[in-house]
């Protein structure tokens, strides 16, 4: 089966689309970010908002942005993590590198699979670490393939917290599950970050905002509607954060339609919490996320 990589722009954003058997992914330079993911004629895995804009310096909302080197608000993040940063800018959500453009350092295909190795080595403002950062992408006939790497070029240690933020296309919030979630404890965000613990599988039924931790390596959500489920293999990660804003918290995001919260889902991969990462010099760190489909 042909394996194909073009490079095709979004409005402003230089852009990568790699295509093997009947599976596509559109990758922008800015963020290293996927920005969606579809097999055949099914409907798309990876939600991209219809409201999304590809402007330079803006994040899209949608696909997988990369939060590094910390994850959400600096200041919930522990101290370690916070002491990284020495700007004179307030610290923006997500961290530094999810609107900046990333290179697309090396391409390979073989007959199976398309794989694009994105790099991000600038300085940053306000975190002057040397810390090297690529995000592996790779497409075969089982599914989406994911791994960020952190590379410590330094003398120091450093800490990192981080997430693959990915955007989920379901058929509707009401009818989809989460399996795997049973017994592990998390952090409700929404309720001043109480700390509880699952029972059963996750439902929605309002804005959900949670960081779970001591994860198994494999989650799956379940869409009847779509006949399918999403299955989510990681390695180094034992946390994720799921999101959805639900109703009011919709009306105020940007690149947002007020009822797209019904169609997308948020699983992100991480290392948030006490799951963030030490990266002493010399050592490195890959967080991945392999993404496939099975019918239900
Ligand atoms: O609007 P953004 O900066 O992209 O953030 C979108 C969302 O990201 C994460 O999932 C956080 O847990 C949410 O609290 C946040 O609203």
């Amino acid at each position: 089966m042909p394996v194909d990589i073009q490079r095709i722009e979004k409005d402003q954003l230089s852009c990568w689309r790699l295509r093997n058997e009947d599976a596509e992914v559109i990758v922008a330079e800015q963020g290293a970010q996927v920005l969606s993911y579809r097999q055949g004629e099914a409907a798309p895995i990876i939600w991209l908002s219809e409201e999304a804009a590809f402007q330079a310096g803006q994040a899209v909302r949608g696909g997988v942005p990369v939060c590094w080197p910390w994850f959400g608000d600096l200041a919930r993040n522990p101290q370690s993590v916070q002491d990284t940063y020495q700007g004179s800018q307030p610290a923006p959500a997500h961290g530094l590198v999810r609107n900046i453009d990333w290179v697309m350092a090396r391409s390979d295909t073989n007959d199976h699979s398309v794989t694009l190795v994105f790099a991000c080595n600038r300085e940053l403002p306000g975190w002057p670490h040397a810390v090297e950062l690529s995000l592996n992408i790779s497409l075969d006939s089982k599914g989406l393939h994911l791994s960020l790497t952190s590379h410590n070029r330094g003398d120091t240690t450093i800490a990192l917290s981080q997430a693959l933020h990915t955007y989920f296309a379901i058929s509707d919030i009401h009818q989809v599950t989460v399996e795997g979630l049973d017994g592990r404890p998390y952090i409700e965000t929404l309720e001043d970050w109480q700390q509880r613990q699952q029972q059963g599988d996750l439902i929605f039924g309002g804005e959900t905002d949670r960081i779970y931790l001591d994860l198994p390596s494999r989650l799956s959500l379940r869409d009847p509607g779509l006949k399918r489920q999403i299955l989510l293999e990681t390695r180094g990660s034992r946390s994720a954060i799921l999101w959805n804003p639900w109703i009011a918290k919709a009306q105020r995001l940007s690149q947002f339609a007020d009822d797209a919260w019904q169609r997308m889902l948020c699983i992100e991969t991480a290392n948030v919490m006490d799951d963030v990462i030490r990266l002493e010099p010399s050592a490195s760190h890959t967080l991945s996320v392999s993404i496939s489909t099975e019918s239900i």
